[in-house]
C-alpha cells in the first residue's frame, strides 16, 4: 500500500484524525466545538475541526459525508464533497447541512465527516474541432437502460 507523509497542526481538543479500520480510505474528523450546537432542518453550519494540513503538490483532501449520519439523521455535507487544496493552510472546516426532519444536536468531539487524501493530475488542453468516435457517442444519463 502506498503511503504519504502529511504535515499536520492539531489545534483542536481532540486526537489527530485516524483510520478506524485497516481498510478505511477516510479518517474521521472531529467537531472541535465547546458546546452542543443545534442544526435545524435545512440549516447549514460551518464546523471547525482545529486541523491544519500541508500536503505535497499533486495531492488533495476530500471531505466526505459519513453515511451513518446521512442515513439516520439527514446530516450531510452541503458542498457535496469538500475540496482541500494542497496550498491551503487554513483550518479545515466542514459545511454541514441538516436534510432531516428534526433538529440535530451536534456534540463536541463528534465525528462529523471523513477526509480522504487523493492524488490528482494537472491537465492541459489540446483544442480540437472534432473528438474521436466511440460506441457510446453522446448517449448518457440513462441511455443504456436502467
Ligand atoms: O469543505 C471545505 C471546502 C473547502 N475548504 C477550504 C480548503 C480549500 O482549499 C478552500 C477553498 O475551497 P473551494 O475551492 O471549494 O472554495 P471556493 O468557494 O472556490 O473558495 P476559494 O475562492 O477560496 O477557492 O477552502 C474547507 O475548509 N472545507
Ligand atoms: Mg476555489
Amino acid at each position: 500500500m502506498e503511503t504519504c507523509k502529511i504535515k499536520v497542526k492539531n489545534m483542536s481538543k481532540y486526537p489527530l484524525p485516524k483510520y478506524q479500520t485497516k481498510g478505511s480510505s477516510g479518517m474521521d474528523l472531529y467537531a472541535n466545538i465547546s458546546n452542543p450546537l443545534v442544526i435545524k432542518p435545512l440549516e447549514r453550519k460551518l464546523i471547525p475541526t482545529g486541523i491544519y494540513i500541508s500536503m505535497p503538490n499533486g495531492y488533495e483532501a476530500q471531505i466526505r459525508a459519513r453515511s451513518g449520519l446521512s442515513f439516520k439523521y439527514g446530516i450531510t455535507i452541503a458542498n457535496g464533497i469538500g475540496t482541500i487544496d494542497s496550498d491551503y493552510r487554513g483550518e479545515i472546516k466542514i459545511i454541514l447541512i441538516n436534510f432531516g426532519e428534526k433538529n440535530y444536536i451536534l456534540h463536541p468531539g463528534e465525528r462529523i465527516a471523513q477526509m480522504v487524501i487523493s492524488k490528482y493530475v494537472r491537465i492541459y488542453w489540446e483544442k480540437v474541432d472534432e473528438l474521436d468516435n466511440t460506441q457510446r457517442g453522446q448517449g448518457g444519463l440513462g441511455h443504456s437502460g436502467i
